[in-house]
């Protein structure tokens, strides 16, 4: 477990809960100017620091810096090539679910696909295929037909596979119903209780080699004693595996460590610990490599979106603020009722007054909402304001809905700016199009 050492060489001092704070009245990502990013780079923008990613990855790094242990960053939460590459170059392996999300660790890093974890429900033989030619570091299998599918690819391209079995722990933690995963009423993952039956099925098969087992019981889960409980059932489970003759390398953890969307948001060294002290609580077996998922705890933070305040205008006694981005490029708001503070770049004096409003996009929806009643800053058409803690699954779940170009990206690293990925244009959206 982790050092007291390890925990001062990066803490709360060195992690900020947030990279956006004001200088001389404007916001700043790290050392640069939201205005100056708007003006450069246009609105809506999506605006990550690499250090804030960097320290979050080395706090996971420290904080099980004591056991043989591999983080693999969830590439949903942000698949972007800027921070995936980011990530590579300090050692991260990868959780992928899907052909795509393994393409692009091929493209940023090629010595990381031996430490590339493929999870989903749905996995397709073409996918498959492409991660055994590219020696995944292991299958994490959800139903027996994938498994069965999965032996057959391998031996049609006579490629042994390495899997794990993702079981259901039936344990329940709390979130957002769309988001949690680890009861037996969820799609996901195979009844702990048939796995071992399932194991020694698969070892029959020289084409599919027993490897480890992981556990994913949710998302944005906040209270860390549900991991120990799914990891406890886990552990039970590798014991009797390894009773039965299996060789089982590795215990996949899972990610879903949540993160405080609050304005004040928690020490995130300490929630690393917190994290740390419940996994290594429920998991007895120390012969096995930990491998870990976290994505929101890693990027969630890092990211602002930058938007400019279109229109305001009152219908009835509602204040509504329309902004330039919309439910299409931050869905969060609208799919789960996610809260995300909302600054202005250009700071209030502590005189001015603030207003309530709807912040809202321009599709047309009424679901089509940030924030509902909030309290917020009198801003004006043209001013700017920064959607928080929208760095995780944020652009990774925009569309193109209302025939809208989805937004830049920028990495800050101090004073320097990256355009990670440029602003679509009306001519990318229509170019798939067959008329
Ligand atoms: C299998 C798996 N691993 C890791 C993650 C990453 O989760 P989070 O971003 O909450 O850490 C997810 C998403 O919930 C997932 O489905
Ligand atoms: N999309 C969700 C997280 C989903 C996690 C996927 N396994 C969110 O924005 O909170």
């Amino acid at each position: 477990m982790k050092t007291k050492k390890a925990l001062n060489k990066i803490s709360a001092a060195t992690v900020a809960a947030r990279p956006f704070v004001y200088r001389n009245r404007i916001l700043h990502c790290d050392g640069v100017s939201l205005a100056t990013l708007a003006e450069d780079h246009g609105t809506p923008l999506y605006v990550y620091s690499s250090s804030q990613i960097s320290q979050r990855f080395q706090l996971f790094q420290q904080a099980f810096a004591s056991r043989p242990h591999t983080v693999c960053y969830a590439v949903k939460a942000n698949s972007s090539l800027a921070i995936l590459r980011l990530l590579a170059r300090q050692g991260a392996g990868f959780d992928i679910v899907s052909g795509g999300e393994l393409e692009r660790i091929r493209r940023v890093h090629k010595p990381a696909l031996k430490k590339v974890v493929f999870s989903g429900v749905g996995k397709q033989a073409w996918e498959i295929d492409a991660a055994l030619k590219a020696d995944i570091l292991q299958f994490n299998v959800e139903s027996e037909m994938e498994l069965d599918l999965l032996a057959a690819r391998a031996q049609a391209l006579g490629i042994r596979a390495r899997f794990a079995l993702r079981v259901n722990p039936d344990v329940f933690a709390e979130t957002h119903p769309y988001i949690s995963t680890g009861l037996s009423e969820h799609k996901f993952g195979i009844d702990i209780k048939s796995a071992r039956a399932i194991y020694r099925r698969a070892a029959k098969s020289k084409w599919l080699e027993p490897y480890g087992v992981s556990v994913h019981i949710g998302s944005q889960i906040r209270k860390v004693d549900p991991f120990a409980a799914a990891l406890a059932r886990v552990t039970a489970l590798v014991a009797q595996l390894r009773h039965d003759g299996h060789d089982i390398r590795t215990i996949d953890a899972g990610g879903g460590l949540g993160i405080d969307y609050s304005d004040a948001p928690f020490d995130a060294a300490h929630q690393v610990d917190r994290y740390a002290t419940a996994l290594t609580k429920g998991l007895a077996d120390d012969r096995a490599h930990l491998l870990l998922e976290p994505g929101r705890f890693i990027v969630a933070q890092a990211g602002a979106l930058l938007t400019r305040v279109l229109v305001v205008k009152k219908n009835g006694s509602k204040t509504f603020v329309i902004t330039d981005a919309a439910m299409n490029d931050l869905i969060r708001p609208a799919l789960y009722h996610a809260h995300h503070e909302i600054i202005p770049v250009r700071q209030p004096t502590g005189k001015a007054a603030n207003i309530t409003a709807d912040i809202v996009g321009p599709v047309c929806e009424s679901g089509d909402f940030f924030a509902r009643d909030r309290a917020i800053a009198n801003v004006k058409p043209g001013d700017l304001v920064a959607l928080l803690d929208a760095g995780a699954y944020g652009m990774t779940q925009a569309s193109n809905y209302n025939s809208r170009p989805r937004p830049a990206e920028v990495l800050v690293e101090d004073t320097k700016v990256t355009l990670a990925r440029r602003r679509e244009t009306i001519r990318d959206l229509l170019a798939p199009e067959v008329l």
